[in-house]
């Protein structure tokens, strides 16, 4: 039942996802599920290989996973390397087709999705496409100086990391990024962390969120 579900949803790429029909049921719905958020080099993917290390989540970064497929033969491999070099988002139904798909493989129920969703629209289209909803939000909250200096020093050869499309990250990051991590904040999920000081300093504000999640699994 499941593989048809995910097979239609990869067939019907322009799906419009308003009605409960569409919506599947999947393994996942007994997940935990944390969402990583954060502008451009604010540190999501330093601090989630540290989370993966001491509490043993699956890291899923949509940004990686959206770039394997431009290396893949996959149809839509042009469109998203156009859409990246431009700072812009990637179409939701693509990227949580991304991310279902890993939700959906292997053994391991705990999660980091790492950069997504980055709109409202992402949001929702998750919510009403996967039926679920994070546990838990971390949002790294970092100055705008700083995660220009982090990004311009990255040096993986990615190609949005040069100053002109750095800028129009920062901008689509302020204007459709922080309304998500606002409606996280509303709903009590978020944890905001102090995205400035070594990574060591900042895993030590990371590390008590996972603890308590830990500690609460244990006692129910
Ligand atoms: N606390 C920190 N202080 C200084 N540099 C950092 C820190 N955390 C990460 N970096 C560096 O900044 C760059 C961006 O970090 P990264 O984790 O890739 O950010 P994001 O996943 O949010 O884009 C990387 O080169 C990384 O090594
Ligand atoms: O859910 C996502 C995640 C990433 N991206 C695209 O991928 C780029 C790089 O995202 P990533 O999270 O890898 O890097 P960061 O912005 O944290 O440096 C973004 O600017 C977007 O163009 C996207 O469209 N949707």
């Amino acid at each position: 039942m499941l593989r048809r579900t995910i097979a239609s949803l990869k067939s019907s790429i322009s799906l419009h996802i308003t009605e409960e029909k569409d919506r599947i049921c999947p393994k996942h719905i007994d997940s935990v599920i944390t969402f990583v958020l954060g502008g451009p080099g604010s540190g999501k993917g330093t601090q989630c290989a540290k989370i993966v290390e001491t509490f043993g989540f699956k890291h899923l970064s949509a940004g990686d996973l959206l770039r394997k497929e431009i290396v893949s033969d996959s149809e839509y491999g042009s469109m998203i390397l156009d859409t990246i070099r431009e700072g812009k988002i990637v179409p939701s139904e693509v990227t949580v087709k991304l991310i279902l798909r890993e939700l959906e493989s292997g053994d391991n129920h705990k999660f980091l999705i790492d950069g997504f969703p980055r709109s409202e629209e992402n949001r929702i289209a998750f919510e009403h496409i996967t039926g679920s909803e994070p546990n838990f939000v971390l949002f790294f909250d970092c100055p705008e100086e700083e995660m220009v200096k982090r990004v311009l020093s990255r040096n993986q050869g990615r190609i949005d990391d040069n100053i002109d499309t750095i800028k129009k990250r920062l901008k689509v990051f302020e204007s459709l990024n922080l309304p998500v991590i606002d409606y996280y904040a509303k709903k009590g999920k978020l944890h905001r962390i102090n995205a400035v000081g070594t990574e060591d300093e900042i895993f030590e504000q990371v590390r008590p969120v996972f603890a308590a999640c830990e500690k609460k699994a244990t006692i129910t």
